[in-house]
């Protein structure tokens, strides 16, 4: 019998495994820990590395099998969390031996999906956040150059030279403040001022340009989602490419359960539905079923007037949801596609009138 289908209902437990792990290294450090509890913590960490060796086996076994694809980083993660506390064992001596198991720090980092995105944030702003960088190396430098030659007749033991003025600097830009070094001057004293507020600035762009860079990665996540998902709709097929950017952006996917209502009879509407997958069965005297490339709720946002028939999920289904705002964009950018809802909406009013 294989051993993977039972290694991969443990894989997500590796990263788990790791907090024990670190918390056993921790306490290892503690000096006066007693002969017991430190036998206890070492065993711990061979519970642990022994299942990671099985992850390692499943990692390599799954590689053989041809599933290597992007599967790099884990595999050197896998094969780091066995080796390295290995040679340890082997090489180093008793008291630091357990300290080499601190690379399961890595084991989080594993599958995790924020760190490729983390990644491609830093790319894209690289030059953003080098710009920041050289800014505030240039201010530091500055800063430490002004303590310098103000404090270094007052406090020649603190800002002495450059490099040690260059220690009050930076703990004053991050305004970490220790107090080790303190200004005694008047003048000293002012550029502390400026230098705390012009640290707060530099940290608020890093944080910026972070924010705004996470910011794009998750909406351009969205729009290549968005996009595959309005292929699956024929009535966009008719947008040009200008329109059909802008309700990409607009539209936003929504699964709703088999059975689940989308909305109600009577309620005001203030956005229409495309169905991607799956059928949706709208509640009108003679009930019908709208399945993939169907639209619904259009009769609200055209008439302004309440919902005139319940809709609800068929089956599990997927849907693109329009904002009214966004339906008037959509409108004025492509009037075939508003004569097409425009009639659909007509004839149903004509198929289905009801209170
Ligand atoms: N006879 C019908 N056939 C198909 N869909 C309908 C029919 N009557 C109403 N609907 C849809 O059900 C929706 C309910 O919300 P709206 O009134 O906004 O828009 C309605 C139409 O999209």
């Amino acid at each position: 019998m294989s051993v993977l289908p039972f290694l991969r209902i443990y894989a997500p437990l590796n990263a788990v495994l790791a907090a024990p792990g670190l918390l056993a290294v921790a306490g290892l450090t503690i000096p006066d820990l007693s002969g017991r509890s430190r036998l206890a913590l070492a065993a711990v960490l061979a519970v642990i590395w022994g299942a990671y060796l099985l992850q390692m086996a499943a990692t390599l076994l799954k590689r053989r099998a041809g599933d290597v694809r992007d599967r790099k980083p884990a595999i050197a993660i896998d094969v780091l969390a066995v080796l390295v506390p290995l040679a340890a064992f082997l090489l180093v001596g008793t008291p630091d031996r357990s300290l080499y198991c601190a690379v399961w720090l890595l084991k989080p980092l594993r599958d995790s999906t924020f760190f490729p995105v983390l990644g491609r944030v830093l790319a894209n702003e690289a030059r953003n956040l080098i710009g920041v960088t050289t800014l505030f190396g240039v201010v530091l430098f500055g800063v430490a150059l002004a303590g310098y030659v103000i404090e270094r007749d007052i406090q020649p033991e603190k800002f002495g030279s450059i490099p040690q003025a260059m220690w009050w600097a930076v703990v004053t830009l991050s305004t970490t403040g220790y107090g080790d070094a303190i200004p005694q001057s008047f003048a000293g004293r002012v550029l502390a001022g400026g230098v705390m507020m012009s640290g707060i600035g530099i940290f608020a762009l890093w944080a910026g340009i972070l924010a705004t860079g996470f910011y794009q990665e998750v909406r351009r996540g969205d729009f290549v989602r968005n996009w595959q998902l309005v292929a699956a709709v024929p009535l966009f097929q008719k947008l040009g490419p200008a329109v059909l950017v802008e309700i990409v952006r607009a539209l936003r996917p929504r699964m709703v359960p088999a059975g689940a209502v989308i909305c109600r009879n009577g309620e005001p509407g203030d956005q229409m539905f495309f169905v991607v997958e799956g059928r949706v069965s709208v509640a009108t005297p003679n009930p019908v079923e709208l399945g993939p490339g169907a639209f619904f709720g259009e009769m609200a946002l055209i008439s302004g007037e309440p919902r005139m028939a319940t809709v609800s999920a068929a089956t599990a289904v997927s849907l693109l949801s329009l904002h009214s705002s966004d339906f008037q964009m959509l409108c004025s950018g492509s009037p075939e596609i508003a004569e097409i809802i425009r009639k659909t909406a007509l004839e149903r009013r004509g198929a289905a009138p009801m209170a």
